[in-house]
């Protein structure tokens, strides 16, 4: 069976001299998975900050431990190295405007204003109405690229749960339905 593939990908066909894969191909090619969407958030000595993220991942369950993927060029990156903690908020459905907030349209100083966050264990920030929160101590990090991949020990949960998903797909964010369970 033939793959589908969209024109950007055919215009990425290898060619017989396997040529590097740019990052414009690369990124299309990225486009086309969905992905949950998090606030990562830190507090402490080195002050508040957080961002928009999809690069986020669980790793092991014995200890839970999931990995986030951070640019070092944004803004919040030396404030999570100094604080070494963290809270992976994930949005639910109706959370897109704060997820655009947090991936640049309002500036570092300015996003967590107008909501009562809170905290679980290690002080990160909490968001009020998250459909999950995982708070984190950052263990361990290994620079890849233009990212560092933190490993982070998940010290507490919090969160809604329940609630519809915000996903991020093709460019867009979307709503990850939650199906009324079949009839039995
Ligand atoms: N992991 C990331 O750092 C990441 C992920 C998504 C979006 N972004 C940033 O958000 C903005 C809008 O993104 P978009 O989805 O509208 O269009 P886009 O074409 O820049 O990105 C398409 C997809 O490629 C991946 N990607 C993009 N930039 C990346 C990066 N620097 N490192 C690793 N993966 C990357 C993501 O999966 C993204 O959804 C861009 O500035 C992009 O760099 C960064
Ligand atoms: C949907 C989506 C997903 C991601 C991002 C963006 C968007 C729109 N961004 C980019 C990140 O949110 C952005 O660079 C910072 O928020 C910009 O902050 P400063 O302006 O540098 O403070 C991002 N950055 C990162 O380091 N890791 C990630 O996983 C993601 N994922």
């Amino acid at each position: 069976m033939t793959p589908a593939t969209t024109p950007a990908m055919t215009a990425g066909t290898p060619s017989p001299d396997h040529e590097p894969v740019s990052a414009s191909a690369y990124r299309e090619a990225m486009a086309q998975l969905a992905s949950a969407v998090h606030l990562v958030t830190t507090d402490g000595t080195g002050g508040r900050a957080g961002l928009t993220a999809t690069s986020v991942c669980s790793v092991s369950d014995g200890p839970p431990t999931l990995l986030v993927c951070l640019n070092r060029n944004s803004s919040a990156y030396p404030v999570f190295l100094r604080n070494g903690v963290l809270c992976i908020n994930t949005l639910g459905a109706t959370q897109d405007r704060l997820a655009a907030d947090f991936a640049g349209r309002v500036k570092q100083a300015e996003r967590f204003d107008g909501r009562d966050w809170t905290t679980l264990r290690t002080g990160a920030p909490v968001l009020p109405g998250a459909l999950v929160a995982f708070d984190c101590r950052i263990v361990d990090r290994h620079a890849v690229g233009t990212h560092d991949v933190l490993i982070c020990a998940v010290e507490a949960l919090g969160g809604i749960g329940g609630a519809e998903g915000l996903l991020y797909a093709g460019r867009r964010y979307r709503v990850l339905r939650r199906e009324a369970p079949a009839a039995e």
